[in-house]
C-alpha cells in the first residue's frame, strides 16, 4: 500500500494547503537575502533568493530554490558554477534589483563583480562569498532545489546582515 506522501508523486492532488496561507506563513520566516550568480556556457544571469540554506559540512555544501519560471531558469540549468553573495545590511537596493523585471546587464551594472575560482561572478563588498560547483539537481514542484559544493569562501566581518521577513528589509549587526 502506497503511503499518503508516495502516492502524491503519482497523482496530481489538491494541495493540502492553499498557496496565500502558505506564502503569508512564508513571510514570517526571515531569510538572509542572497544574489545568487552564474557564468558559463549559457552565459551570465543573477537573482535575488532568500530560500538559500546550509545542507551539510562533509562536504560543505548549500541549496539555493529556483523557480523553473523565472527568467533566468535556462542560464542557471546550462552551467554548472554558481555563487551564492549573501547580501550586507545596506544592499536591499541591490536585492531589489536582482529580484524583479530589471535586464541582466541592469543588474550587474549596479555593482563591482570580481572573479571566483568557479567562473561565477564575486560581488565585491557582499557579507559572504560562496563560489560554488552545481553538483546535483531535483526538481519539486514549481521549482528546482540545486544542491552545491562550496568551492572557496569570502567573508567580511566588519557589515551587519540583510534580512528579509514580514514582506520587508531588516539590518542586523554583530554585537559590539
Ligand atoms: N522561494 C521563492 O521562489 C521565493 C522566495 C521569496 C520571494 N519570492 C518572490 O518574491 C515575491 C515577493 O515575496 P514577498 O515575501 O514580498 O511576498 P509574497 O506574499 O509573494 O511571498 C511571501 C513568502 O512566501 C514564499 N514564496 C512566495 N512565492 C513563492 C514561490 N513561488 N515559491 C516558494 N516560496 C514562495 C517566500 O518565502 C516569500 O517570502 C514573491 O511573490 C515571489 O515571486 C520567491
Ligand atoms: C526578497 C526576494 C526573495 C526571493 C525572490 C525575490 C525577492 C525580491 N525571488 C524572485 C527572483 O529573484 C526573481 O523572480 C528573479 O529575479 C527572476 O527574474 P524574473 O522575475 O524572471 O524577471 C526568488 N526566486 C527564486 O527562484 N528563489 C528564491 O529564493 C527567491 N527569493
Amino acid at each position: 500500500m502506497k503511503s499518503q506522501a508516495q502516492l502524491r508523486d503519482i497523482v496530481n492532488l489538491p494541495p493540502l494547503v492553499d498557496k496565500q496561507t502558505f506564502r503569508n506563513a512564508m513571510s514570517t520566516l526571515a531569510a538572509a537575502v542572497n544574489v545568487v550568480t552564474t557564468d558559463g556556457p549559457g552565459g551570465r544571469a543573477g537573482f535575488t533568493a532568500t530560500a538559500v540554506c546550509s545542507v551539510c559540512d562533509e562536504p560543505p555544501t548549500l541549496l539555493v530554490c529556483l523557480n523553473r519560471g523565472s527568467s533566468v531558469y535556462n542560464v542557471f540549468s546550462r552551467n554548472d558554477v554558481l555563487c551564492v553573495n549573501t547580501l550586507a545590511d545596506h544592499q536591499s537596493e541591490l536585492s531589489n534589483r536582482f529580484g524583479g523585471k530589471s535586464p541582466m546587464a541592469e543588474r550587474f551594472a549596479a555593482a563591482e563583480w570580481g572573479q571566483s575560482v568557479t567562473g561565477a561572478p564575486v560581488l565585491e563588498d557582499a557579507l559572504i562569498n560562496f563560489d560554488c560547483y552545481i553538483r546535483k539537481r531535483v526538481n519539486v514542484g514549481t521549482h528546482e532545489i540545486l544542491f552545491c559544493e562550496i568551492a572557496s569562501v569570502r567573508q567580511r566581518d566588519e557589515a551587519g546582515s540583510l534580512v528579509y521577513f514580514g514582506r520587508g528589509y531588516h539590518q542586523l549587526k554583530l554585537p559590539a
